[in-house]
């Protein structure tokens, strides 16, 4: 194996490491000289300086091979919180990650790094640089969030010194970067479809949209930090870019970069959200009949029209995290890697 002339300290194991963040997670842990086991679904990444295992995380003798000689786990798998399937969501992320937990104990593993979501404490209302001591949404906002929450505090509660097994949670807030196939990528499609002309809202609401990178540095040295008697041990840390922005400013610099007109004409908020909530219920009702996906969700009409920005004090304090790639630079990188997504026969603006 590739793998065996590395320090057996430096290998690790990124769970969901095809995905959008564990690729990008993995090219830096290989940067940095450790020796990296992806565990995933299916097989999104293409690195012959890792070793790949296909599986179920759901499935702890998936898991095991994967995790032999590994001491520090990252857990960055989920299905697409865009997804409706509720079962899923509950098998995945709580029952899968118990199955993690289980899995990394039996390979003795002594580290474990979850990537939540600053979302567990998102109720649909207003958050303004909210810290890690909000309580967890009563209401989640969806299947996928109340999910999330419980695939948190079954990581953080396993953290046990005693047994050589340290845990902490990442939890970041709009990732946004090169190969996201979600955020641009509905963007641009939405605005192909004409849709894009409407802020919803008085477009002020500031949010954090988190890059790629920043999000990858936040893992990697929460995973650097985690030892006996740290602070970060058992916790939850916010990771962001530092820097909220109108989340129609931040859609709008997208689309322009891409050569698409930003969106302009204002909708009150309380109507779209339950015009929303009504297109999700006919959906629902048409199921069986016809499937349509509507692109005004209610989780995305309160994303698009609240605040919601989080400190990430407690994360710059406890484990020296300071973004590394500020919000300009950033947009600039992602709006260039998505060159195949540009209007045709625009050029390149900024
Ligand atoms: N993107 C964002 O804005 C944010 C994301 N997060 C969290 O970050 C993490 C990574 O997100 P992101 O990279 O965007 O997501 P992706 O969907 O790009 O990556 C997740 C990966 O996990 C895989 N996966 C899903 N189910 C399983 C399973 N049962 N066993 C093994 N692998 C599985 C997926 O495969 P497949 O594609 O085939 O399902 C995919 O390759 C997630 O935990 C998410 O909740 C948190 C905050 C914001
Ligand atoms: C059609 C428009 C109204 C909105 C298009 C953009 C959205 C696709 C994205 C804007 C904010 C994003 C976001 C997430 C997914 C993509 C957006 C809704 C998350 C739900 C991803 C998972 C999380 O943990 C929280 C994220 C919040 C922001």
């Amino acid at each position: 194996m590739a793998t065996r002339s590395r320090p057996v300290s430096k290998k690790c194991a990124v769970i969901g490491g095809s995905g959008f963040l564990g690729q990008h997670l993995v090219e830096s842990l290989l940067e940095k000289g450790y020796s990296v086991n992806v565990f995933d679904i299916h097989k999104g990444i293409q690195n012959d300086r890792v070793c790949f295992f296909q599986g179920d995380l759901c499935n702890v003798q998936d898991l095991q091979l994967a995790l032999e000689g590994v001491t520090t786990v990252f857990h960055c798998a989920s299905p697409a919180p865009s997804s409706d399937n509720r079962e899923l969501f509950y098998k995945v992320n709580f029952i899968g990650t118990k199955a993690v937990i289980r899995a990394c104990k039996q390979a003795g593993v002594q580290k474990l790094i979850l990537t939540s979501s600053a979302s567990v404490v998102f109720e649909g209302s207003d958050v303004k640089n909210g810290q890690e001591d909000l309580p967890y949404a009563k209401k989640p906002i969806d299947y996928y969030t109340e999910t999330k929450i419980l695939q948190e505090k079954e990581v953080l509660s396993s953290n046990n010194p005693d047994e050589n097994f340290l845990t902490v949670a990442i939890r970041p807030h709009g990732i946004f970067g090169p190969r996201d196939p979600q955020l641009v990528p509905v963007l641009v499609d939405t605005a192909k479809r004409g849709k894009m002309k409407f802020i919803i809202g008085d477009g002020n609401n500031l949010v954090d949209f988190t890059f790629v990178k920043n999000v990858v540095h936040g893992h990697i040295l929460a995973a650097e930090r985690l030892e006996k008697n740290s602070a970060i041990c058992g916790k939850a840390y916010h990771i962001t870019n530092d820097e909220p922005i109108p989340f129609w400013e931040f859609l709008s610099r997208i689309l322009v970069g891409l050569g698409y007109d930003a969106p302009r004409y204002h909708l009150p908020y309380l109507l779209v959200y339950y015009l929303a909530v009504m297109l999700s219920l006919v959906s629902l009702l048409l199921k069986p009949f016809l499937t349509f996906k509507p692109t005004f969700t209610p989780m995305r009409v309160a994303l698009a029209g609240t605040y919601h920005y989080y400190s990430c004090e407690k994360a710059k304090c406890d484990m020296g995290y300071s973004p590394l790639v500020r919000l300009d630079k950033a947009i600039e990188e992602t709006v260039q890697s998505y060159s195949h997504l540009r209007r045709a026969g625009s050029t390149a603006e900024m």
